[in-house]
């Protein structure tokens, strides 16, 4: 896995490259992602697959016919596949769970490196609205996400607080947090000193091509290894509109969530100002896109998701939930068979592709069933 870290700038090199011979460096095999909800975490699940394929390499997968490592449970070492004869020799994990540090690195190798990634609690907040309307009760009693958040405390009721982890602080929950936790400094300072600890990288979904740039590098992984294609998004008009009040009151909703979500948002761009730089970074976010819009144009039918009702292969039709139309893609026909295995993949969702691998890995396991 060695190559060099500065192989994909190109020919023009910034003045402070030039100055700075490139290391050479090892790709990270060793990788747990900590997969938070609606926050763009699909597209990097199938990232992880792809090049747990690449490699070969094991990855910790729910156990028997589940699709999440017993979230919303706290995690335990028992929820992935195989963990009594693997022991501490898995290499990737990424499917959902609600971390817990010492049961995961009774999972994952000493020298594994952890990341995750953020979203702005507004769009999240919507989005999880519109996803999770059938299955949280204060989504299913309010009529719509404006209506909700106008009076939350209306339609959000402490019985019901494991049914509702979706509609307040879901960030700060799949950390392993309180998602009802009184917002006292001294209590959110020590949660992101400690996360701060627990994970090398965080990533921000608003910023996600800078994000996969900015992971590329800490992986000292290739290009091609972070090209994606979007996955698990919604048609447009499945997408509520907010007021700026409504913003407002989702970031005093979810000020948990909102306080992760700034101070992370700045780590990020101090990492990148640090690490790459600004110009480094635009380079690599243009090659990130062209050769992104390449793949597209080699193995899309459309040259974009489409509908659900539009998905010829059922094979590739993602998970439908509540509100939301989730999007997919339809694949060319006339692809000769190894360009098909590379686009397969890139389009393949998470259900499909958690199946597949657990077929793969646990052969003579029953299939999970999608
Ligand atoms: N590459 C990229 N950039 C920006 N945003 C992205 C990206 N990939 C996915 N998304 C958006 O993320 C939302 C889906 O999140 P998840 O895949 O984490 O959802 S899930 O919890 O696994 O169901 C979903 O958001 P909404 O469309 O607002 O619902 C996706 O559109």
């Amino acid at each position: 896995f060695f190559h060099m870290k500065n192989k994909n700038y190109g020919i023009s090199k910034s003045h402070e490259e030039l100055l700075v011979p490139p290391m050479p460096c090892r790709a990270k095999t060793n990788v747990m992602f900590l997969k938070t909800h609606k926050t763009g975490s699909s597209t990097v699940l199938n990232i992880m697959f792809r090049f747990a394929e690449k490699y070969n390499l094991t990855v910790a997968l729910p156990a028997d016919q589940l699709f999440h490592l017993g979230y919303p449970k706290t995690f335990v070492a028992q929820f992935v596949e195989g963990f009594e004869t693997i022991g501490q020799n898995y290499n990737i994990m990424c499917n959902h769970l609600r971390f817990n540090p010492l049961e995961v690195k009774r999972v994952m190798a000493a020298n594994t490196f952890y990341f995750s990634i953020l979203r702005n609690p507004i769009p999240l907040l919507e989005s999880s609205y519109v996803y999770y309307k059938n299955n949280v009760p204060s989504f299913r009693s309010s009529r719509n996400v404006k209506e909700f958040v106008a009076s939350p405390t209306k339609y959000y009721h402490p019985a019901d607080y494991r049914e509702n982890i979706y509609a307040r602080n879901i960030m700060w929950f799949d950390f392993g947090y309180n998602n009802n936790a009184k917002d006292d400094t001294r209590y959110t300072q020590a949660v992101l000193k400690e996360i701060e600890q627990n994970f090398h990288l965080i990533l921000i979904a608003d910023y996600f091509d800078e994000s996969m740039i900015l992971l590329k590098h800490a992986l000292c992984w290739d290009l091609d290894d972070v090209i994606y294609f979007k996955l698990n998004s919604r048609s447009r008009d499945t997408v509520q509109t907010l007021s700026p009040e409504d913003e407002e009151r989702i970031k005093a909703w979810c000020s948990l969530d909102w306080k992760l979500y700034l101070h992370f948002n700045q780590s990020f761009w101090r990492r990148i100002e640090k690490t790459i730089g600004l110009k480094v970074l635009e380079k690599e976010v243009d090659n990130l896109r062209t050769r992104q819009k390449e793949l597209m144009e080699t193995c899309l039918s459309e040259q974009e998701a489409v509908r659900k009702d539009q998905i010829r292969n059922r094979a590739f039709l993602p998970f439908q939930s509540g509100a939301a139309d989730i999007l997919g893609y339809n694949l060319r026909q006339d692809l000769d068979n190894r360009t098909m295995r590379i686009c397969e993949k890139m389009v393949r969702p998470e259900l499909q592709y958690t199946s597949y691998l657990y077929a793969v890995q646990h052969p003579h396991k029953k299939r999970k069933e999608v």
